[in-house]
């Protein structure tokens, strides 16, 4: 296993990049630790496949490095940098056993026999597939398939990294959460650097310690699930994560404080002195209705289960607010009051108030 550090690490398909847009990754500075899980999230085109074909080598980056325990493995090709990879399709050999399968990376690398057979029966153990390691590979199901696939993935012990990339795909829906938590508790067990690549916000909170969030090719923010739910250093993040995302409401800021439609709205904060566009960041899960606070007008109610989504216009602004218990009807005239602590600024996208006194 390895630490792992991307450094001032940028990426462009065109032979002579001049603009941020020329850059598929405009500039990447991470280091991931050994033994870390990590997710890499983000929408279709961030970036995230670039960087994992960086780390694996299959492509090289136009600038930058990429160390493996302070070793430059920027010029290695993918053979001489030991890292199992678990794709979106399972990739098993369908004439084999599964334990053919589980041990094909062992018997590959000269592994002898009985060292085979007591990892294959430790993986096998884990994941739970002991009772089909006699069975042909073909006749499993997608989702055990791909168990078997992660297994292969994970019977190394000498691995420098496991990349996940979008593995559960093809797994059905109601079976995802299964095999998510699964993969949370193999990681528990095996203490691997584990890197989970995904769009799915679910995915990457269930399964990372740390993610990192993509957007356009660059890092928003990385931290824990807690951490970017609580703390989103930028409105993608407050938006991309949650359900539903993060209100947005434009501003006017002065004297370090901001005001929507004239009337001062209590922050965590002080915003930063500094220049762009203001908007008011609170996330439906701290936006109360009452008897004081922004006036504002009912135009939907979505009962999701365990509790609704009011949806009320204030100044010609639409804020949802997660309700539990009774809610008002459609068109009520209602008051917005937004928990201080967890309301702040974002200038251009980016966090602008200063954190919690
Ligand atoms: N071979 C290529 N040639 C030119 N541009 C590319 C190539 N591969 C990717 N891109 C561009 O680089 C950017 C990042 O793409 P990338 O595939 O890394 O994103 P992604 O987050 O993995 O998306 P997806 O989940 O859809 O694969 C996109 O704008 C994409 O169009």
């Amino acid at each position: 296993m390895a630490k792992i550090t991307l450094s001032n690490l940028r990426h462009s398909y065109y032979p002579n990049p001049s603009k941020p847009e020329d850059y598929a990754l405009k500039e990447i500075d991470l280091e991931w630790d050994d033994g870390g899980a990590y997710a890499l999230l983000g929408p279709s085109g961030c970036g995230k496949s670039t960087l994992l074909n960086i780390i694996s080598g299959l492509l090289v980056p136009s600038e930058g490095k990429i160390l493996f325990d302070e070793q430059d493995v920027t010029a290695e090709p993918p053979d001489r940098r030991n890292i199992a990879q678990v794709f979106q399709f399972p990739v098993i050999y369908d004439t084999m056993s599964v334990y053919d399968n589980l041990a094909f990376p062992l018997r590959n690398r000269g592994v002898d026999a009985a060292r085979v057979d007591a990892r294959v029966r430790e993986i096998a153990e884990m994941l739970d597939v002991t009772a089909m390691l006699d069975t042909k590979a073909a006749g499993l199901s997608p989702d055990n398939k791909q168990k078997i696939s992660m297994g292969r993935g994970l019977v190394r012990d000498d691995v420098n990294v496991v990349m996940f990339d979008e593995p559960l795909t093809v797994i059905d829906p109601h079976l995802k959460w299964k095999l998510r938590s699964k993969l949370k508790e193999l990681h528990q067990r095996v203490r691997r650097t584990m890197i989970y690549v995904t769009h799915d916000q679910t995915e990457a909170l269930t399964f990372a310690d740390q993610v990192v969030v993509m957007q356009d090719g660059e890092v928003v923010q990385i931290g824990t699930p807690v951490e970017l739910f609580e703390r989103p250093q930028h409105t993608f993040v407050g938006h991309f994560i949650g359900s539903p995302g993060m209100n947005l409401l434009p501003c006017e800021v002065r004297d370090g404080g901001a005001f929507f439609e004239g009337s001062a709205v209590p922050l965590e904060g002080a915003v930063r002195p500094g220049e762009g566009a203001a908007q008011i960041g609170v996330r439906p899960e701290f936006v109360s209705l009452g008897a004081t606070g922004l006036p504002a007008r009912v135009a939907r109610v979505a009962d999701v289960g365990r509790h609704s989504v009011v949806d009320a216009v204030t100044g010609g602004v639409s804020v949802k607010a997660i309700v539990e218990g009774p809610v008002p009807e459609q068109g009520a005239e209602v008051h917005l009051a937004f928990k201080p602590e967890q309301t702040r600024v974002y200038r251009d996208g980016w966090l602008a108030t200063e954190a919690g006194r």
